[in-house]
């Protein structure tokens, strides 16, 4: 099955007019924003809605508690209606049916309503990070394991890296959908991330989304930078 990869620009700051600044100059040259823990802490909600308005949002708040603390977590936020949310499916099996049922009680029309997305294993961490937090399995058998927990749980989707995709594919099939950051444009820098890939590897590898930040917010020329990870995109 082909499908075409689409690139949400991470816009990390804590500066609102920042934010603002960089989603008014990509609007046309990406297909979402992510905002996340730092522009939503320094910000607040209100700024949320009033950057995203125009774009589709991806939030990604990362929710990890119990299953009662994050299922009305979500629910206080789905009025900023993003396209896509994310949870850590190692919150386990009952926070996941429970995230998915507010989901679907706020937004009954099922194409309305933001894809709920696990996320596997951070990729900031490779075998070494996990075996510190006294996960004694590879990246991969990891994403694996908790990628089948999250979608029978009822996740639309999985947050892993560019790595997993094609072991994902095998395991769950074409349904879920599969958002990837931990991608490096050649020759930049990996920051703290570990487990990378290229946009073109990302989107040859079956990535639905990829997600890209300091490698634009940092670029010289930030819509110089979204573009040619677009055409990037387009020629994989
Ligand atoms: O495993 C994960 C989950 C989420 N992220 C988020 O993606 C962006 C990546 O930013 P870069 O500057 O391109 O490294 C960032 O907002 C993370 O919170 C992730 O990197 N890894």
């Amino acid at each position: 099955m082909s499908r075409r990869t689409r690139l949400i620009a991470a816009l990390d700051t804590a500066s609102r007019t920042q934010a603002q600044n960089w989603a008014n100059s990509l609007k046309n040259d990406v297909d979402a924003i992510k905002l996340g823990l730092e522009f939503t802490y320094a910000c607040g909600l209100d700024a949320v809605r009033s950057v995203s308005e125009g774009h589709r949002l991806f939030l990604d708040l990362k929710l990890h508690d119990i299953p009662h603390t994050v299922a009305s977590g979500l629910a206080a936020l789905t009025p900023l209606r993003p396209a896509l949310t994310t949870i850590h499916a190692s919150g386990g099996a009952e926070m996941i049916a429970r995230s998915r049922e507010v989901l679907e009680k706020a937004f009954p029309e099922e194409n309305s309503r933001p894809q709920l997305l696990a996320v596997t294993v951070l990729t900031s961490m490779n075998a070494e990070g996990l075996r510190e937090i006294g996960v004694d399995a590879t990246p991969q058998e990891q994403v694996i394991r908790l990628g089948k927990l999250a979608v029978s749980a009822g996740a639309d989707g999985l947050v892993c890296s560019a790595h997993e995709i094609a072991p994902l594919r095998a395991a769950l099939g074409d349904g879920p959908v599969l958002v990837v950051p931990g991608i490096r444009p050649a020759g930049s820098a990996t920051d703290d991330q570990k487990r990378i890939m290229t946009p073109r590897q990302a989107a040859q590898a079956g990535a639905d989304w990829i997600v890209v930040g300091r490698p634009i917010t940092k670029a010289p020329d930030p819509v110089q930078a979204a573009r040619a990870i677009m055409d990037e995109l387009a020629s994989a």
